[in-house]
């Protein structure tokens, strides 16, 4: 599979902060989605993917073109819809759109209107008559109307409806599913990421922490509730977040494919319970396993 976005060895200091060394590759035709807790650096990542703000080190490709060499061209080519969305207060969002239209070599004036129409904005509108959902709206409008290549998503849906999150959740969909463009979605709605995403990327204090494809993911981590005395000693060890309580014993694992059949028997005894996982649940064993 072609790669659409390569970075390697991006870093970028903060006084107190530090993303990287980030190495990371996105094939083409497929939604990432970027999970990590407040401050982790999915801003400070995208936002560099982009050199809207400045790297200290590291290779950009998008596209297969050098971020340093091409910024222009890659702009053209990457939709990109931020945490705040700014726009000329003033200016209504049929002249905002005539604007940004003269950034973009591919723009689609039919596109625009129709998304327009499908977000129910109205193009008469001045920037600041607009709520903050129709600002996020108009924001994908204007990202989905040059017809990027990539589109990267700074934690769109947060103000948004669930009508119309599911909405945009299912363009992006659409985007990835022509096998050639793909999406980079950070957000802390999990539920959304579990919605769309092929591929899901932990970020943890400045470093990419697990990066999986999303089915296998979920396949490999469980949670294991087990009665006294039938896992052996290695395999309680090997568990994270091993907890015992009155209701009985409980413990993770990230690789469940390797103990299935040892534990298949004790299963069906009802010796062993298994508990599917959500990506939230895996933050949380992610976030306390790292800090430890
Ligand atoms: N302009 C800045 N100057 C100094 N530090 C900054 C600046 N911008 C971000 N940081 C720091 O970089 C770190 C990462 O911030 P970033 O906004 O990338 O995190 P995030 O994962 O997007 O968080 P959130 O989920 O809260 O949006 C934080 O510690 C933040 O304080």
């Amino acid at each position: 599979m072609n790669k659409i976005i390569e970075v390697k060895g991006l870093i970028k200091k903060y006084t107190n902060f530090q993303l990287g060394p980030v190495d990371l590759e996105i094939p083409e035709g497929c939604i990432v989605g970027l999970i990590g807790p407040n401050g982790a650096g999915k801003t400070t990542l995208i936002k560099s993917m982009l050199n809207l703000i400045h790297r200290d080190a590291g290779l950009v490709k998008i596209a297969g073109l050098d971020l340093n060499e091409h910024e222009r061209e890659i702009k053209d080519n990457v939709g990109y819809v931020g945490e705040q969305q700014y726009f000329y207060e003033d200016k209504k969002v049929s002249w905002l759109g005539k604007f940004v239209s003269g950034f973009y070599s591919h723009w689609n004036d039919g596109l625009f209107y129709k998304l327009l129409e499908k977000y129910q904005i109205n193009p008469k509108k001045k920037a600041r008559e607009l709520s903050k959902g129709m600002r996020v709206k108009l924001s994908f409008a204007m990202a989905m109307a040059h017809n990027p290549k990539v589109m990267l998503l700074d934690e769109p849906t947060s103000g948004l409806d669930p009508i119309i999150r599911r909405e945009i959740l299912e363009e992006m969909r659409n985007i990835a599913e022509d096998e050639k463009r793909s999406v980079l979605i950070s957000s802390h709605i999990t539920e959304d990421i579990d919605r769309i995403a092929d591929y899901v990327m932990y970020l943890l204090d400045g470093k990419i922490i697990l990066y999986s494809e999303k089915d296998t993911l979920l396949a490999e981590w469980k949670r294991i509730h087990y009665a006294d005395g039938v896992l052996p000693d290695h395999l309680q060890g090997s568990l994270f977040e091993r907890k015992t309580t009155v209701f009985g014993n409980s413990g993770i694992t990230s690789n469940y494919s390797a103990i299935r059949d040892f534990l298949a028997p004790l299963i069906s005894k009802g010796e062993v319970k298994i508990e599917n996982l959500g990506l939230d649940d895996i933050l949380i064993c992610l976030v306390g396993r790292c800090r430890k």
